[in-house]
């Protein structure tokens, strides 16, 4: 089987930065991968480019076979993108907001209208699709913003902190689909810093520090046998410090 999505010496620079460094990294079909890694480590820039947002990287992104450089735009259809807490068109009800990305998409108006009013009941907010959403709560809005970047039924989906802000319900039925979405052959790239929810839903773990993929395995391998947290061996791989002794400065400075 062919990586549906493979990155090849893959660096990045924000001027003298390098904030991505000789990334190689093949993710197959129809599995969910956790993209893990402390702030700052690289992942929204791996996002970026695999979006089509950021273009002057070096090396090679291929999706599906094609190098994206030279099919942006059909990489476009392939990839679904939700973000976290992007900016909405607060003035649109989740009905115009929904409209508007079908049109992005070459979507006719009568599916758009069917999947996003089943999609929005999944999640419990139908009633609210006539609603302007600059009176949604955060919970509210992160449900338009799946439901957008599912609308055009993706081969891959892309997620970036896709639980920001939901309540207990809401996460679980994210979780779901995520399960029914990899039964449909979708890809799932994962990105989140909640470890107990990453542990449980990814095939694979891929975990980035400084730029630096520093482990790409499934969850129990990365446990080399033992019982650990995805939380534990995190901190262990990353050793961003000590983090009781950071824990412990930060409660001192209050005092000193
Ligand atoms: N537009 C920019 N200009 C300059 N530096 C940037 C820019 N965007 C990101 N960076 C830097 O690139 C590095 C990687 O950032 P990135 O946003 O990819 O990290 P991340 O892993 O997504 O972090 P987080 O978990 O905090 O979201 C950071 O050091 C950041 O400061």
């Amino acid at each position: 089987m062919e990586p549906i999505i493979q990155l090849k010496g893959v660096s990045k620079q924000y001027g003298e930065k390098e904030v991505l460094k000789n990334v190689n990294l093949d993710i197959m079909p129809g599995q969910i991968i956790g993209y893990i890694g402390p702030n700052g480590a690289g992942k929204s820039t791996t996002v970026k480019i695999l979006t089509g947002v950021i273009q002057d990287y070096t090396g090679t992104v291929m999706v599906n076979g094609r190098d994206i450089r030279e099919n942006l735009l059909g990489v476009k259809q392939l990839i679904g993108y939700v973000p976290e807490l992007a900016d909405l068109y607060d003035l649109l009800t989740p009905n115009e907001y929904l409209h508007f990305i079908g049109a992005l998409y070459n979507m006719q108006d009568d599916v758009v209208t069917e999947r996003a009013k089943r999609i929005l009941d999944s999640f419990g907010i139908l009633e609210n699709f006539d609603q302007r959403m600059d009176s949604f709560s955060k919970g509210m809005r992160q449900k338009v913003l799946l439901t957008a970047g599912i609308i055009h039924n993706p081969s891959i989906v892309i997620l970036d902190e896709p639980m920001s802000g939901l309540d207990a319900n809401a996460v679980i039925v994210v979780k779901e689909l995520l399960q029914m979405l990899k039964q449909d052959g979708k890809t799932i790239f994962y990105c989140s810093h909640m470890m107990d929810v990453v542990e449980k839903v990814s095939d694979r773990i891929v975990l980035i520090d400084k730029g630096t993929i520093i482990a790409n395995d499934t969850i129990e391998a990365l446990r080399e046998g033992g019982n650990q947290s995805l939380e534990s061996i995190f901190a262990e791989k990353t050793s961003t410090g000590d983090l009781n002794r950071s824990a412990g400065s930060i409660a001192q400075a209050l005092h000193d």
